[in-house]
C-alpha cells in the first residue's frame, strides 16, 4: 500500500482561467515537486496517472475533491447542531425521508461551485434535492438558514483552493443553483450525479453519512467523490450506533493526528488506484501537496473470516434474505448496519468484504446512491454488480432501470461468486 505525503499534485488554487478551459489542464510543478512526484510515486501520480500524460478528467477531479472536502465540513457544523442542539431542522418528504437544510445546502454550495469552476453551461447536474419544499410560503426561515449555511461555507472556499462567490449569493441564486441539478442523465454526454447527503437518517441520527459526487460519461462512471465526514478511527466503530457523536467524542482522545475522523476517498475510472484523504479540521487549509494514501480492498476471501455489510433499515433491504445467504454461503460474523456510501467506502478501505442491498419489489435504486461508491470499489480491486452478476447501468436517466433484484459488491470475485449462486439457490423460495 502506498502512502503519498507532500505530493503535489493539484494547485494550491486554481485560476478561474484554468478552470473554464474545456481543454484538461497541464499542471506544472516546482523541478523539486518533480523530483518528489517521480520518486516518490513511482512515476505515477495521485490519480494513478503519469505526471506527463495529458491526464483527462484531472480538472474534475480536483474540483471535484475540493468541493466535497468543503461540503464535508458544511455538514460537520450542520450534524453538531442538529445533534447537540436537537433544534428540529429535520423536515419530512413526500415519501417521508428526511432532508434537511445540509442537502439543501450541499447540493447549493457543490452545484454553484461546479458551475463557476467550469461555466454553468457546460455543467449539467443530476442531484436527489429540489426546491420545493424551500420555495413554499411558511418555508422562509428554512430557506434563510440554508443560504446563510451556503454562504458561510462558501467564505471558506480559498482555504480549499476553490473560487468564492465576490458578494454573498442571495436566495434567488442559492435557489438556482439547487433547482439547475435536474438533468435526466441518460446514454450519451457528460453528467454529473451529486448525493448531497446520502445517509440522511443516519445523519439526523448523528450516525453515519456521506457526500457522494460522481462523474458520468455516456453512460459510464468516470469518476467518484466520497466524503465519509464520520468514518472513524477504528474500523469496530462502524458498527456503533445509537449517538455515534457522544461515543466518538468520548473515545477519541483531543491529541489525535487529523485522521481521527472522517476521510474523503476518490478514483478515477481505469487508474487501477484509489485514494484516499483525510478531512481537514481546525484552520487547515487544504494546500497541495497533501497527505493521501492509496487504499485496497480486503484479501479475505474466505467466507468465513468476511463481514458483510448491509442498510441499517429493514425497510430499506431485507435483513432476513441477506441472513439467509450469509448462512448458505458461510459468512459467520455479524453483519456490519451502516448507513450510507459509508459501506462502499468500508469495503474499498478493506474493512468489509461484501455489501448487499435488497430493496423491496417494485422500488427503483437512484443512480446518485451507487455512482461514486461503484467506481470506488472497482478501481481498489473490487467487484460490483447486480444480482444476475451484471454491471449497474448508469446510462438510462436517474434509476439503475434493469436492475437484477439487488446489487452486490465484494472485495474479491471469489466472494461475488459464491452470493451471486447463493441469491440464484434462495431466490424462488424468498418473499421478495
Ligand atoms: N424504501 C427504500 N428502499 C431502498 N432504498 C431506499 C428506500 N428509501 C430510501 N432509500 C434510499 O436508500 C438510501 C440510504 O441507503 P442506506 O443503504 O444508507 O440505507 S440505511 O439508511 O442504512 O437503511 C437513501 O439515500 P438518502 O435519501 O440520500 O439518505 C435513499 O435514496
Ligand atoms: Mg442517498
Ligand atoms: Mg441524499
Ligand atoms: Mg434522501
Amino acid at each position: 500500500m502506498a502512502t503519498h505525503v507532500g505530493i503535489p499534485l493539484f494547485l494550491p488554487s486554481i485560476s478561474k482561467e484554468m478552470m473554464s478551459s474545456s481543454k484538461p489542464m497541464i499542471v506544472s510543478v516546482s523541478k523539486c515537486d518533480q523530483t518528489q512526484v517521480s520518486s516518490t510515486m513511482e512515476g505515477q501520480n495521485q490519480l494513478g496517472m503519469k505526471p506527463s500524460e495529458p491526464e483527462k478528467y484531472f480538472k474534475e477531479l480536483e474540483v471535484a475533491v475540493r468541493a466535497v472536502q468543503m461540503a464535508c465540513l458544511l455538514c460537520q457544523r450542520v450534524q453538531d447542531s442538529l445533534v447537540s442542539k436537537n433544534n428540529g431542522q429535520v423536515q419530512s418528504k413526500d415519501d417521508k425521508s428526511p432532508v434537511t437544510i445540509a442537502d439543501w445546502s450541499v447540493q447549493a454550495t457543490i452545484s454553484w461551485v461546479l458551475a463557476e469552476s467550469f461555466g454553468s453551461e457546460n455543467v449539467s447536474i443530476i442531484a436527489e434535492e429540489d426546491v420545493q419544499a424551500l420555495s413554499k410560503a411558511d418555508a422562509a426561515g428554512l430557506l434563510d438558514t440554508v443560504v446563510k449555511t451556503v454562504n458561510t461555507c462558501l467564505t471558506e472556499a480559498p482555504r480549499f483552493g476553490l473560487p468564492g462567490p465576490v458578494v454573498s449569493l442571495g436566495t434567488s441564486k442559492v435557489l438556482k443553483a439547487i433547482s439547475r441539478c435536474n438533468s435526466i442523465g441518460g446514454p450519451t454526454g457528460r453528467f454529473w450525479v451529486l448525493d448531497p447527503v446520502d445517509g440522511t437518517l443516519g445523519f439526523v441520527r448523528g450516525d453515519q453519512y456521506a457526500v457522494a459526487l460522481a462523474l458520468i460519461e455516456d453512460g459510464e462512471v468516470v469518476l467518484g467523490v466520497l466524503g465519509c465526514p464520520n468514518y472513524p478511527l477504528k474500523k469496530e466503530w462502524l458498527s456503533y450506533h445509537d449517538s455515534y457523536h457522544r461515543i466518538i467524542s468520548k473515545l477519541t482522545p483531543p491529541t489525535s493526528e487529523s485522521w481521527e475522523r472522517g476521510c474523503v476517498i476518490y478514483a478515477k475510472r481505469g487508474s487501477g488506484k484509489t485514494w484516499m484523504q483525510p478531512l481537514l479540521h481546525g484552520d487547515q487549509k487544504l494546500v497541495w501537496p497533501n497527505s493521501a494514501r492509496q487504499i485496497q480492498v480486503s484479501s479475505i476471501d474466505n467466507p468465513a473470516l468476511a463481514t458483510f455489510c448491509e442498510p441499517v433499515e429493514k425497510a430499506n433491504s431485507s435483513h432476513s434474505f441477506t441472513a439467509g445467504l450469509a448462512h448458505s454461503v458461510g459468512l459467520r460474523n455479524q453483519p456490519l448496519r451502516v448507513y450510507s456510501m459509508v459501506k462502499y467506502a468500508a469495503i474499498a478501505r478493506g474493512h468489509a468484504e461484501v455489501f448487499m442491498k435488497f430493496a423491496r419489489a417494485g422500488y427503483k435504486e437512484k443512480i446518485w446512491d451507487h455512482a461514486a461508491g461503484v467506481v470506488i470499489i472497482q478501481e481498489a480491486g473490487g467487484v460490483v454488480t447486480d444480482a444476475g452478476g451484471r454491471p449497474l447501468d448508469f446510462s438510462k436517466g436517474i434509476y439503475l432501470e434493469g436492475l437484477d433484484r439487488g446489487v452486490i459488491a465484494c472485495a474479491g470475485a471469489k466472494l461475488h461468486e459464491k452470493i451471486i449462486g447463493a441469491v440464484d439457490a434462495s431466490w424462488n423460495s424468498s418473499s421478495l
